[in-house]
């Protein structure tokens, strides 16, 4: 070994390793190292390298050490000064980069929005026919050109049918239209997906046209399945297929792709949340032995719509939303404000966070220090409008072009396999089973579920009074307001869901029951339920008196109480 190595291991303290090698004790000057107990000799000589690794720490603290004393020397108060503020800088600079992130949760969702890109990538593959399913609220604004492109850039053997789901939330004219719009594209179908809550047994409606009630439109039943059923059948005739097809479900988050599945399958087979993205992966549901579907978790590919637009379509979690003042505004914008301040029981207001101090101090959303909590009162706003208690619509443009990525010939080649007839008598016979000479649909109905974070209810509120459904006043209880021009939505009519409640009579047991002494007035046959309910005011009545009595007692003791005494 050289000179200057020896040097070199001396100063690193591989006195162990040199000893090693050259079968002397002692470090590379070559001197025995007496400072060793005889114990430590042993360890050293079998474990070098933990040696080596303690000594190369034992040094870098030395050296730390005398860099930090030299340090020391050399400070006053301005080095002081200057580390201060450095630190503050670094400080301040994490909180930002800490804030940035948090304020784009929706990198997580761009994350998972690819993750979910992959499985629709994986559901076109492996579909013979392509279910997109639309909100019937603005199919437009959720429909997907990327997801059709992708599809017709395939093949021409995969076909794609819009599924225009949740038509009990606007009226039957509006989906009248959007039928005959969408369908100078593909072929569409005319759905309103189950809601109800059990396992099995999905209810279906398959009642005829002639014979549809009421009632029938307040229950959570679904209606179209048996033309969407015809429309997937005759496919599989047309083209002679003998074997099974696949069907792949796909749309943005919560436009009701899982409920559309379960109705058809009449059981709970996927999840349902009225929160976007439930569905996380592809999910095989075999119908029968010729059908199978796969449920494919919501895409939001869009860049063009603002992020306002997309939770506006409960496309993202309101929990998680960061800055929730820009879709408020939006919805203040489209709102007439005379109308929200009287849903509200706000005074005039001149912006969107005055308007949310005024409603978080009315609804006693406060912050510590009584400050209003404009971010739970924003929250509150935008679940009224997911929710359907600021239920809007969209209009379908008035002429139709053909967008960029659908030409004649896809059209044509995309109709082909069905029976278009079969199909316009299946949704004239949905859209007339759904509606009734009396109400509007969709200005009654609302989807319930979102406040308590749990799965989606349909709710009939129909304006009942004593039983009755009263078309005018829940037509009266909801007013519109017509936007002709949306530059996110297009031409939009927005409702707002007054809040006057009908009195409620006094249910109360006790109000209910009669005197004792006027028991033998009660029909004999109720006389037992009547002595029951008239014994149980009694005591309630002596049990407040007792009360009183203790209270007065206790007063007129502290009055009388002249001990003179502090
Ligand atoms: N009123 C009404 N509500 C519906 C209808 N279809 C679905 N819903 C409700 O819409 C919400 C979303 O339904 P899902 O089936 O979970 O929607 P999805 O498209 O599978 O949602 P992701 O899993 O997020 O992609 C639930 O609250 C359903 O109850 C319908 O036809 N009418």
């Amino acid at each position: 070994m050289s000179k200057a190595k020896q040097k070199r291991a001396k100063r690193l303290g591989f006195s162990a390793k040199f000893k090693a090698k050259d079968g002397r004790k002692g470090d590379a000057s070559g001197r025995r190292n007496t400072e060793q107990s005889p114990a430590q000799t042993v360890k050293d000589s079998r474990n070098p390298e933990e040696i080596r690794k303690q000594r190369l720490q034992d040094l870098q603290e030395k050296q730390k050490l005398s860099r930090e004393r030299e340090l020391m020397k050399r400070r006053n108060l301005q080095t002081f000064q200057n580390d201060i503020l450095q630190r503050q800088r670094e400080f301040e600079q994490r909180e930002t980069e800490m804030q940035s992130l948090e304020k784009h949760v929706n990198f997580e969702n761009e994350n998972s929005r690819k993750a979910y890109y992959r499985e629709f990538k994986k559901v076109v593959e492996a579909s013979d026919v392509i279910l997109e399913v639309l909100d019937a609220r603005d199919p437009l604004g959720c429909r997907c050109p990327q997801v059709e492109q992708a599809v017709i850039q395939s093949g021409t053997n995969k076909k794609i049918v819009l599924v225009l789901n949740k038509i009990d939330l606007v009226s039957k004219e509006i989906v009248e239209k959007w039928i005959k719009y969408l369908r100078n594209e593909f072929p569409t179908v005319a759905f309103k997906a189950s809601t109800q809550q059990q396992t099995k047994n999905l209810k279906r409606s398959n009642v005829p046209v002639t014979q549809a009630t009421t009632e029938l439109l307040s229950t959570s039943a679904c209606i179209g399945a048996d033309c969407l059923m015809k429309l997937l059948g005759n496919y599989c005739r047309n083209l002679d297929i003998k074997t099974a097809i696949t069907v792949g479900v796909v749309g943005f988050p919560n436009v009701g792709k899982s409920s559309l599945i379960n109705s058809l399958k009449r059981a709970r087979a996927c999840n349902v949340g009225a929160t976007p993205g439930v569905t996380k992966c592809l999910q095989e549901v075999h119908l029968d032995k010729h059908i199978k579907l796969l449920d494919c978790p919501g895409i939001v590919m869009a860049t063009s719509t603002t992020d306002a637009a997309m939770i506006l379509r409960n496309c993202v979690k309101i929990e998680q939303l960061v800055d929730p003042l820009p879709p408020v505004e939006a919805i203040l914008r489209r709102c007439n404000k005379a109308q929200i301040m009287e849903h509200y029981g706000v005074p005039d207001f001149h912006t969107a966070l005055e308007f949310l101090a005024l409603l978080a101090r009315r609804q006693g959303k406060l912050r510590k220090g009584g400050l209003p909590d404009t971010d739970k009162a924003a929250k509150s706003v935008l679940m009224d409008w997911t929710g359907g208690r600021i239920s809007y619509f969209t209009h379908p443009p008035e002429t139709h072009t053909l967008p960029t990525h659908v030409s004649a010939e896809i059209v044509t080649e995309m109709g082909k396999a069905f029976d278009w007839d079969e199909l316009e008598k299946g949704n004239q016979e949905v859209l007339a089973e759904s509606s009734c000479p009396d109400i509007q649909m969709g200005f009654c109905m609302e989807t319930t579920g979102l406040t308590q974070g749990g799965q989606g209810e349909l709710h009939c509120d129909l304006g009942l009074e004593g039983g009755s459904v009263e078309a005018s006043s829940s037509k009266e209880e909801t007013e519109s307001m017509e936007d002709d021009q949306d530059p996110e939505f297009g031409p939009m009519t927005v409702e707002i869901k007054s809040q006057k409640k009908t009195e409620v009579p006094a249910t109360d047991a006790a109000s209910k029951a009669p005197d004792l002494k006027n028991i033998l007035n009660v029909d004999p046959l109720l006389q037992g339920q009547a002595l029951l309910a008239a014994g149980k005011k009694r005591k309630k009545l002596q049990k407040r008196a007792d009360k009183l009595a203790t209270k007065l007692s206790d007063t007129l003791t502290s009055a009388m109480d002249f001990s003179f005494s502090d």
